[in-house]
């Protein structure tokens, strides 16, 4: 079969598909004919009703009405990542589209990158660093002295597959570890990982020395951590978020790591991102901030882009869709 006789996909990547992988794009053609949204754009009234599938990589694009009315034969919209909070499930619902995502693929690099934030907090490893390259001995000794994570107590905020997988790499760690979630998980499941369900999220912000949020961003977690709740925390706390930035109240954790409240902050997830320079959260030094890089590994981004494939195909060919998001 030609490239051209592929069902065609519509590429929303930074860049289009130059923006997409070279390794990825041998993927993805094997089995589609990529189409960009410049050559979209240019070729309308051919490519409109050639276009089967989209596949977001990389990147948060608005999927608005305009566009979904201009393709006729769209039957899903293949998300690389696992969050899918850009998109407007319920406008998408009404055209009869699919959404589809990539939770296996993206687990166990989120996870990581939650571990790799909380041990660099906790054993300020930016300052660290900082100091290294510029010594500064007059502020190496007391000033400079971390916590230690091994037998901490660790309250994992969202328990689905990137949580869970937290929980695991933290038992290495001898860490007691709590979690909140609004479905309690089974028996065996918290025994493997020695995890404590805690229903109130009040008693778990109250005992951990770390809080992680892995939580989806929906209208119910809208600005989960707030005053409230950071005044809850023991202010020896610290706080990582690698869910998304409108989790917490930015405006409220400024203040609470001015304040002291808590000790201190890690974050993969602002909002805006990137912040602008000017923000109050940059001008902190018991804070460290990454820009989203979550997923940001070569397996991670591979395995997403071979995941929203056989997403893809499925959809198109009537099959079970492995990894299909709830649009209701
Ligand atoms: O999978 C996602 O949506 C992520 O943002 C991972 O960091």
């Amino acid at each position: 079969m030609g490239d051209q006789e592929l069902p065609g996909v519509l590429i929303l990547g930074v860049g289009g598909v130059e923006g997409v992988l070279e390794n990825h794009v041998g993927l993805l053609k094997k089995n589609f004919h990529l189409i960009t949204m410049k050559e979209f754009l240019e070729n309308k009234k051919e490519l409109s009703e050639k276009i089967k599938s989209i596949f977001i990589f990389e990147c948060r694009p608005t999927i608005d009405r305009g566009l979904l009315e201009s393709l006729p034969n769209l039957k899903v919209i293949a998300n690389s990542g696992v969050g899918v909070d850009h998109l407007d499930l319920k406008l998408i619902s009404t055209f009869g589209v699919k959404v589809t995502n990539t939770p296996q693929a993206v687990s166990d690099s989120t996870a990581d990158t939650g571990m790799a934030l909380m041990l660099a907090s906790a054993r300020r490893l930016v300052e660290g660093c900082q100091i290294a390259v510029a010594p500064d001995t007059e502020h190496f000794a007391v000033d400079w002295l971390g916590v230690e994570v091994t037998g901490a107590t660790l309250g994992i905020i969202g328990m689905g597959s990137i949580g869970y997988k937290v929980a695991k790499r933290a038992k290495a760690f001898d860490m007691k570890i709590l979690y909140h979630n609004r479905n309690r998980r089974k028996e065996e499941e918290e025994q493997a990982v020695g995890a404590i369900y805690c229903k109130k999220m009040e008693d778990l912000l109250q005992q951990s020395d770390f809080v992680m949020l892995v939580v989806n961003l929906t209208p119910q977690t809208h600005k989960l951590i707030g005053k409230r709740e950071l005044e809850l925390m023991k202010p020896t706390a610290t706080l990582i978020n690698i869910s998304r930035g409108a989790v917490v109240d930015q405006d409220a954790l400024v203040e609470a790591l001015q304040n002291k409240v808590i000790r201190a902050a890690a974050l993969d997830v602002t909002y805006p991102e990137p912040l602008p320079r000017n923000h109050s959260l940059l001008k902190l030094k018991n804070i460290i901030i990454t820009p989203h890089i979550g997923t940001a590994t070569v397996q991670a981004t591979y395995m997403m882009t071979e995941e929203a494939i056989t997403n893809m195909l499925a959809v198109l060919n009537g099959l079970p869709i492995p990894s299909e998001v709830c649009l209701k």
